[in-house]
């Protein structure tokens, strides 16, 4: 997976300017007026402190000349008023950047955001199920709703810093322009040191992603009621808790560590930055007191002292964007990992299968392991007929299922659909056409309706519709779930699950109903069924097997099971153990073949799974 991980390992000034400028544009093109709005501001305002500047040897002047009795206070109270005015303004113009920013920022998160969830979206399952892209997508996650915002607003501030710089710089150099050097370069010493913290703050995070997402994980067991059932049941808690502390206790202490270094360096670096003012001050007063006299001198200090803040507010701001930007790159690597560039054709999946879906000498193995999950498998599933797969626990059933239905690619072999590479046809129409009841299907804390309405080809979810489409009644009924809606407080709009308010939660076995219901309702020409009547009482497992071995002309269905009360009214049984097909053929068939699935059905009926109800 190092091919994925390219893109957020890449470092370098042109990326960072990049997604710098990636920022600034997303803003500009979301919200035009308010970024106008925001930099106009924070020009306009930066001229406070040249004015500052200058009204403090107004204010001087006067003063003298009112204190040798040459004129009376009036020029003082004046400067006075013009130097609250002007503060006045500038705090004004940075409530309205305030606000015009506010509005900014938040388009800005809510774009990118949307970005990450559609690029998420589009990842394959193989992607998604690769570690590194997981951290990946967690820290795309975590930094994406405040990083790009306070990029915007520092690069907002930055603009109005230099605009002052130049303000104040033309005043000193106007005053003298030994003393405005010694000025400008007194705070670099104090950027390296942000920078060099910087740096070393991002380089510790980004190491640390894997652990945040065991601090992630180990928070959701804890709070989660699912997981938290069985920490309660089982006395999980101490030990959950006791991983928690041992991840944040390490963090805590790579946290200490990284103070200390920035400690160490900075202090050295800040007496330099110091000294460095200091030396500009005197300065100062050596060529103001011989030549411009007291005015001017006030002036200069005033001068040095507006720049120096100047100067360090712009290289905060600089070091803050550096560091920003280099936290942004989660987000942009993220965005920018390569699409997994998976081959469709262009012809439409058919609604109706005339010779199956054929595999030739199909091999998979998962990413990052040795041993291949399918080994050279070749079969033809055949329409009209439902195509049992048993074996053991990791014989490469769900593998096979997901291969079938294209969530994975063959590493070696071919599948055909109706003698056509299943890469000819479109990845959509394929979607369309493929239903899946998953092992582990989802409860989703959504309505009744939109729970089994999500199955439905090119779905929106049945949300605002007065009245469930007379599709999902069907389907309810077929899963024996309808006399239980009906009898719910909001029929098919009752809120199922525990995560939001008003929610009804289902017995394990009702939530795989549902899921069932959804694989049901779509018009697929394969469906896919794995283990979907494990949680499922065997009175409710009679009539639903009759509905999902029901044998459709132009349909290929696959069950996957461990109960051989299903698997055994399939048409057709293939039995795989260690990846490889080891036995085809009809329950009677293998029974009289007295192999691997003869050993496995005498065994189950003689010592029944004390699982079944
Ligand atoms: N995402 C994955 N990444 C790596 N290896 C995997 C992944 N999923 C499954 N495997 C491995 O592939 C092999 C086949 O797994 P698979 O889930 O297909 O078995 P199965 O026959 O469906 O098992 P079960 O009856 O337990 O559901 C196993 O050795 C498993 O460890």
């Amino acid at each position: 997976m190092g091919r994925l991980a390219a893109p957020w390992r890449r470092t370098g000034g042109a990326r960072g300017t990049r997604d710098f400028l990636t920022v600034f544009r997303v803003a500009w093109r979301a919200d035009p007026w308010h970024v106008t709005q925001a930099l106009a501001c924070a020009i306009v305002a930066a001229g406070n402190p040249a004015v500052q500047v200058w009204l403090m040897a107004a204010l001087t002047r006067s003063f003298i000349e009112a204190a040798t009795g040459r004129s009376d206070l009036r020029g003082v109270f004046t400067a006075l008023a013009m130097m609250a005015a002007a503060g006045l303004i500038a705090q004004l113009l940075s409530m309205v950047q305030t606000r015009a920013m506010q509005r900014c920022q938040s388009q800005l998160t809510a774009h990118l955001s949307g970005r990450i969830v559609d690029r998420a979206i589009r990842l394959t399952l193989v992607q998604a199920e690769d570690h590194q892209v997981q951290d990946a997508l967690q820290r795309a996650t975590r930094e994406v709703g405040f990083r790009p915002g306070m990029l915007l607003q520092q690069m907002v501030q930055l603009v109005g810093q230099v605009s002052g710089f130049a303000a104040v710089g033309v005043v000193l150099f106007s005053l003298d322009y030994r003393v405005a050097l010694l000025a400008m370069v007194a705070p670099l010493p104090t950027l390296v040191a942000q920078i060099l913290a910087g740096r070393r703050g991002y380089a510790l995070e980004h190491a640390r992603s894997a652990d945040r997402r065991r601090l992630a994980y180990w928070q959701q067991l804890a709070s989660q009621p699912e997981p938290l059932k069985e920490l309660i049941a089982l006395r999980l808690g101490p030990l959950v808790a006791g991983r928690h502390s041992a991840v944040l206790a390490r963090v805590v202490r790579e946290d200490q560590a990284l103070a200390g270094r920035n400690f160490r360096q900075g202090v050295p670096l800040a007496v330099v930055a110091a000294v460095l003012t200091f030396v500009a001050q005197v300065v100062a007063v050596l060529v103001t007191v011989g030549t411009a006299g007291i005015v001017n001198m006030f002036a200069v200090i005033q001068g040095i002292v507006a720049l120096q803040s100047n100067v360090q507010q712009i290289l905060s701001s600089l070091s803050n964007a550096y560091l920003n930007q280099l936290y942004l790159r989660s987000v942009m690597g993220f965005l920018a990992l390569p699409e997994a560039g998976v081959t469709e054709g262009t012809l439409a999946f058919p609604s109706r299968l005339e010779r199956g879906v054929e595999l030739r000498e199909v091999t998979f193995t998962y990413p990052g392991t040795e041993l291949p999950a399918v080994r050279d498998l070749s079969v033809t599933l055949r329409p009209g007929e439902t195509t049992a797969i048993v074996g053991l626990n990791g014989a490469g059933k769900s593998t096979l299922a997901k291969l079938i239905g294209r969530l994975y690619e063959p590493t070696a072999g071919e599948i055909l659909v109706d003698g056509k590479p299943i890469h000819a046809f479109t990845i959509d129409s394929l979607r369309d056409r493929v239903a899946f009841v998953f092992q582990d299907y989802v409860r989703y804390q959504f309505t009744v309706a939109d729970n089994i309405e999500l199955g439905a080809e090119g779905a929106e979810g049945a949300e605002g519709a007065a009245v469930p489409r007379p599709a999902v009644r069907r389907v309810a009924e077929a899963v024996g779930m309808a006399a239980y809606i009906d009898a719910l407080p909001q029929g098919y709009h009752t809120q199922l699950g525990k995560v939001f308010e008003g929610g009804v939660d289902l017995s394990g076995g009702q939530w795989q109903r549902l899921a069932v219901a959804r694989g049901l309702i779509r018009e697929a020409s394969v469906r896919v069924m794995d283990e979907p009547t494990a949680a499922i009482d065997v009175v409710t497992e009679a009539s639903l097997l009759d509905v999902l071995t029901e044998a459709a002309p132009g349909r290929v269905n696959v069950l996957i099971g461990h109960r051989f009360s299903s698997v055994s009214r399939a048409e057709r049984i293939l039995v795989l153990s260690e990846g490889r097909l080891v036995e085809d053929g009809s329950h009677d068939e293998l029974m009289r073949m007295d192999g691997v699935y003869a050993d496995m059905y005498k065994t189950h009926v003689l010592a029944p799974d004390p699982a079944v109800p």
